[in-house]
């Protein structure tokens, strides 16, 4: 319970959403309680109608009115609940698509370091999954809920009117049905329903891994492990799933067999005022076909309530999400574009990875990046882009914190890395993704300055061709240089080189770096390699040891002077 108050007090997603569309909510609300009325009131006239027509009316009005009135309760009947589902699903639709637009927005708004910190198939959980808990939320437990509770008043009035001991009595079963059943049903299922979900997000996680690394598990022939490993979770999920049907089954029947006792009492009572003659025989019938209508409702309650447990962990999970910016202010453009560490120093976890590192990046410098495998050389690239926060020491670029330039860092910073993703739509469609407002002018130009003119014009589609899926339809070298053509459009002054050829031949390397440094020669670039090809393009480089640069010099200088770069030199010669 007090889980649920502190969600509530925190939640983002759901308390808002309630507070702003309260009259769908109460349209909703009202509308299913006439359902239950409706259907109710036709029971009762049904069960006289019934019991009327056995014996030989005095009038034929007793037996005319309660046929039309069982016509008109029958038709309100779908009427209401037709109502009610347009009011209630209408409202519930515009839940999700404002969440899932604020969870896009949220996602998106960090789009790079959120995936240091969730896993694609988290992502795609939160997505799928998560949303449409929190839709089953409304449908199946606030509505049923607020409904359940005016029944329980108005089935309260309406004994009260009759017989007031009675009343105590059916408020008593009702509230075993509609507060002790669901309370206990909560509770005994919570476990049940969080290891449902911890098992559903990790077929999530686990399925959309296997499909990332599908070709691993290919080329290593354990194809069946993959389809044992998805098969045991998909197995223990659907066993969970069974045992909470089963345990639904008997709270339900639970829940029947408390209604018949209910039914059982009534008729009794029923049959006590008819022989002390105060009630007619008619009615007996009548008010004991009347119960059966709410079981529906209370059974509605109880699975909704004893989901709940569904609805906390989706709710818990979503407000760990940032809080997407509501501000739409066209960011400020920066004149100064210098890169400044201050005293930065980065651990994951214990490990200190970056230790109190200063660098003054000037505007259109070129600078290298080297080190050993594990040395920091990415975590520094994270650092500048804004990607991972320093634990202590500033980030600036133009003497503002990188962390306060989230809006505009891509039109700041760009990257290159070692696999640029390709869309599976054409040539002109892939490149615009560096600037959407590009006309097809400016695509071709940004195509035609990264030498792919010659490839364009051999192909029978020329722009209009189709990558293929990741781009598959293009060489390494030649997918580089598509990307490096959204680069240039993207127009950001700094340019991240994150090992852009590691996956080329020598030749092909050389070539694309030639072309990179030509087009981004105004541009600052850094660029993190473990190659010496190219090196001469810049004008400092640097070595990261133990989270600080041990050298820290010109090419021309290293040379002469270095014997480290000397050997790497050599390696790379020799290779
Ligand atoms: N998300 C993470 N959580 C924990 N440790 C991490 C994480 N990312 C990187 N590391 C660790 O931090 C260290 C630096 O990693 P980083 O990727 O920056 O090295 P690198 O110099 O770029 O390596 P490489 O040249 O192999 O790409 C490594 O020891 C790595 O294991």
């Amino acid at each position: 319970m007090k889980k649920i108050k502190q969600l509530v007090a925190s939640d983002r997603w759901i308390v808002p959403f309630l507070k702003s569309q309260k009259s769908g909510l109460f349209w909703s609300i009202l509308l299913n309680l006439f359902t239950i009325i409706a259907a109710s009131a036709l029971m009762f006239v049904s069960g006289y109608l019934i019991s009327r027509a056995a014996q030989r009316p005095d009038n034929i009005l007793l037996i005319y009115v309660p046929i039309v009135l069982t016509r008109a309760f029958g038709i309100a009947r779908p009427v209401f609940r037709y109502a009610q589902r347009l009011v209630s699903h209408n409202w519930v639709l515009r839940f999700v698509s404002k969440s899932r637009q604020r969870l896009y927005e949220s996602v998106a708004s960090t789009a790079s370091s959120i995936r240091g910190r969730l896993q694609t198939g988290e992502v795609l959980s939160l997505l799928a999954d998560d949303l449409d808990q929190l839709q089953n939320l409304y449908l199946r437990t606030l509505f049923p809920l607020g409904a359940g509770l005016l029944v329980y008043l108005f089935v309260g009035v309406a004994v009260g009117v009759a017989n007031w001991l009675f009343m105590l009595w059916w408020l008593f079963m009702l509230a075993i049905v509609m507060v002790i059943v669901p309370m206990f049903s909560y509770f005994a299922n919570r476990a049940r329903v969080h290891k449902q979900k911890q098992l559903q997000s990790q077929l999530y996680t686990d399925a959309t891994d296997a499909v990332l690394g599908l070709q691993d598990w290919i080329l290593s022939g354990r194809q069946k492990d993959l389809v044992a490993q998805q098969g045991r979770i998909m197995a223990n999920l659907a066993k969970t799933k069974h045992k909470g049907m089963q345990f639904g089954w008997w709270r339900d029947f639970a829940i029947q067999m408390l209604v018949l006792i209910l039914v059982i009492t009534t008729l009794i009572w029923l049959g006590g005022q008819f022989r002390s003659n105060q009630m007619a025989v008619n009615f007996i019938a009548a008010f004991t076909l009347a119960i059966f209508p709410l079981v529906d409702n209370f059974v509605a309650v109880n699975q909704g309530v004893s989901e709940a447990s569904f609805y906390e962990d989706s709710i818990e999970r979503l407000n760990t999400l940032p809080v997407p910016d509501a501000s739409h202010i066209e960011p400020e453009k920066l004149d100064d574009t210098t890169v400044v560490l201050n005293h930065v120093t980065f651990n994951y976890g214990n490990k200190k990875v970056i230790d109190q590192l200063d660098l003054v990046i000037q505007p259109g410098a070129k600078i290298a990046l080297l080190g050993r495998s594990g040395s920091g050389k990415t975590t520094l690239l994270k650092l500048i882009a804004a990607d991972i926060l320093p634990l202590s020491g500033r980030v600036t670029i133009g003497n503002q914190s990188v962390s306060k330039l989230q809006h505009q860092l891509s039109q700041l910073v760009a990257v290159l890395d070692q696999q640029a993703y390709l869309f599976d739509t054409t040539i002109l469609n892939n490149v615009r993704m560096g600037n959407i407002k590009a006309t097809d002018e400016q695509v071709k130009m940004a195509i035609k300055q990264t030498g792919l003119q010659p490839l364009i014009d051999s192909l029978p589609d020329g722009y209009e061709t189709k990558m293929q899926e990741a781009g598959t339809r293009f060489s390494g070298g030649e997918q580089q240089r598509f990307a490096l053509a959204r680069i240039l459009l993207q127009d950001a002054p700094i340019v991240i080189l994150d090992e852009p050829t590691v996956s080329l031949d020598p030749k092909t390397e050389h070539d694309v770096l030639t072309q990179i440094f030509k087009v981004l020669q105004d541009r600052t670039i850094i660029w993190v390699t473990h190659h010496l090809t190219g090196i001469d393009y810049v004008e400092k480089v640097y070595f990261l040891e133990n989270g600080q640069f041990s050298l820290a010099d010109t090419p021309e200088k290293l040379r002469k002077t270095s014997t480290h770069f000397q050997q790497l030199l050599a390696m790379d010669e020799f290779y």
